[in-house]
Formats: structure tokens, sequence, C-alpha cells
């Protein structure tokens, strides 16, 4: 006995990470401020941001109890694949700025995790070296986001390359006819940082480091797109599956039936697009209600638990997707 005591090597218990919330608060302390402002922010006065997550508590989950869940089982179908459970990784640009393998490292998770991830159209990586990334650790479907681009050549090549790569489904990102007005990253002036490219829309760092970051975008899409002209085009050039991205509404739920879509995912952008649209928990039930179980349903926005995921599936999505805690985990 006696002696001094050993020193017990214990992690700060501040560090440990046991929710989202948590990954967060770590990708703080390691982003730069432009780089945190530009995947943290919303639009305008950040109404929507805020309400995505904490419209959550505003519902309650009526319990119930003496059942077996011993055997419980958690997975589900996407894209006719097996998911494990219901959360894929949703559509998100410029990954590198939080991790140098950016998209690639979350190919090789969604794999991992047997969940699909969704391409964004301003990946830091090609398609197929996405794609190769995730096939090169297990079998899992991908979606291609897309935006209804001024050049339809270049559109209809990203969709080619797209199905050779495999891809199940395109999801049209239709809430974003321009970007979203993000005082963050005007006061920042942020831009994709060097070494950073588009591969997918063949634009290197010089060319994307000489435009605004709202230049870059309004350069490249086209908000004259529409529903009549842009989704029999897309169904005329593809068999790929088509969902319509950026739905909050029971009338825009309808015009994508009408029009043949596969499948919804009820988003506002994470709220960094029109500010002041209804979170999108609270969008749910109009649109779901609307559909009549005459088209696909996914959700995406302020999810950040299990429990959000539960509330979402109890309104009537079929999965869920997350955007920004991907950038968490990749920092
Ligand atoms: C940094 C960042 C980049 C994004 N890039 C895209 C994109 O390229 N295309 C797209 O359709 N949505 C994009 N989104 C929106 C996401 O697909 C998704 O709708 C949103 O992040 C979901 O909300 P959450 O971040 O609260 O989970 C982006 C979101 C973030 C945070
Ligand atoms: C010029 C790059 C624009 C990336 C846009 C990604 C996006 O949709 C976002 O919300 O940000």
């Amino acid at each position: 006995m006696g002696g001094n005591p050993v020193p017990i090597p214990t992690k700060n218990p501040d560090d440990r990470i046991l929710c989202i919330e948590d990954l967060r608060k770590s990708a703080l302390k390691k982003l730069p401020r432009e780089v945190a402002d530009f995947i943290n922010c919303g639009s305008t006065d950040q109404i929507t941001i805020h309400e995505n997550t904490t419209a959550y508590n505003k519902y309650r989950v009526r319990s119930r109890v003496l059942i077996d869940v011993s055997k419980a089982d958690t997975s589900t179908i996407c894209f006719g694949q097996r998911s494990s459970f219901p959360l894929g990784c949703s559509p998100a640009g410029i990954q590198g700025l939080a991790h140098p393998d950016g998209e690639l490292a979350t190919a090789r998770a969604c794999a991992k995790k047997g969940v699909p991830m969704a391409i964004s159209s301003f990946a830091n990586y090609s398609i197929k070296d996405i794609r190769s990334a995730g096939l090169g650790v297990g079998p899992i479907k991908h979606a291609m986001q897309m935006y209804t681009l001024k050049n339809r050549e270049l559109e209809e090549g990203i969709i080619r390359e797209a199905e050779r790569q495999g891809c199940t489904a395109i999801f049209l990102t239709a809430d974003s006819p321009v970007l979203g007005v993000r005082y963050n990253e005007w006061r920042n002036d942020f831009r994709t940082p060097d070494g950073l490219g588009f591969p997918i829309y063949g634009w290197d760092t010089e060319k994307i480091r000489k435009q605004t970051h709202d230049d870059s975008f309004t350069n490249i899409t086209d908000d004259s797109h529409n529903w009549a002209r842009d989704i029999p085009w897309l169904r005329s050039v593809t068999n790929m599956e088509i969902w319509i991205k950026g739905v909050v509404t029971a009338e825009d739920t309808l015009m994508a039936i009408q029009l043949g879509c596969d499948g919804i995912i009820v988003s506002n952008h994470g709220g960094r697009q029109l500010d002041g649209v209804p979170a999108t928990i609270d969008a749910l039930p109009e649109c779901v209600a609307a559909a009549q179980g005459r088209i696909r349903i996914h959700v995406d926005g302020g999810i950040r638990s299990g429990t959000d995921m539960f509330k979402a599936i109890a309104l009537g999505a079929e999965y869920c997707w997350v955007g920004r805690p991907i950038f968490w985990g990749l920092s």
C-alpha cells in the first residue's frame, strides 16, 4: 500500500462522441470558420434550418409495452435493395471540405453500413471513383443528384455516366433555381478551396476559384426549370428512377405523381434554400395524405437521432436521409 496513485489514463469525457450533437461540436473545433459556416448555416434568417430540428421535439412517441423486441430488425428496402436501417446519405456537395477523401470515404462508410448514398453533382470526385470506392466495400445502390442544367448535352452526359456506373435513381433537386441567400457565404466570400474540383461538371479548381460561389452555381444550372419541360425530358432519356428532391407541399406531390415520377424527397435542402418554408417533419403529413400511396416518399432535414427517424416513418416516410452529419463525421 502507499506510494503515489497511478494516474488512470482517461479520455476527457467531454470529448466522447455519443450522439450527433457531439459529432457536430467536435467538427466545429476542427473546421475553419468559413467552412463550418458553409456547412452549418441556412439561408437568410435561419428560420427553416432551426425548425427542421426543433420541430421534431413537438411530436411525442405513443410507446407500446410488452412487445417482444429481442429480435428487432431495423432493415428495410430502398431502391429495391435491402438496407440495414432506414437512413441514407443525402446528396451533399464539396465533401472534400471536411476530409481529403470526401465522397470516397462517404461511399465506403455507406457500403460498410449497408445504406445508400446519393452522389451530389457538386462532388469533388467522379461518379466512377465514388461508385468504385463503395463497391470496393460492398454492393450498394447509389442515386445520382442532378440539377436542371443550361447545357442539355452536359446533363445527358452525366445521366449516361451515372447509368454506366450503375446508379439506380436520379434525385432531381427542384428547390434550387438559384442558390439560397446565404449571408455567411457572402460575408466570408466563400469559395471552394484550392485543390478541389467538380469533376462531374468537368470544372477544375482554377475555374471554380475565379468565380463567386453563387456565380459557379448560376453559370451551370437553369433557373427556367419546370415540371412540364424537364420531367418528360428526363423520362425520355433514361430508365433510371426519377425522384423529385425538395417537395414540401401536397400540390407538388400531386405534380410528381401526375408526371409519373417514382418518388419524392420531402426536403427543404436543410434550410439552405428558401427560408420560411416549413420544417420537413411538419410538411411530411400533408405530402403523405396527398399521395395516398401512389408515390414513394422519403424525407430529409434535421434528422439527428433514431427517434427522429422513428417519428418520420410513423408520419408516413418510407426512408430518411441526412446531410450535415456526413460532414461532421468526415471531419
Ligand atoms: C454542405 C451541404 C451541401 C449540400 N449540397 C447539396 C447538393 O449538392 N445537392 C442537393 O440536392 N442538396 C445538397 N444539400 C442538401 C442535402 O441534400 C440535404 O437536403 C440536407 O442537408 C438535409 O438536411 P440536414 O443537413 O439537416 O440533414 C447540401 C447540404 C449541405 C449541408
Ligand atoms: C458552386 C457549388 C455549389 C454547391 C452547392 C451545393 C448545395 O446544394 C448547397 O446546398 O450548398
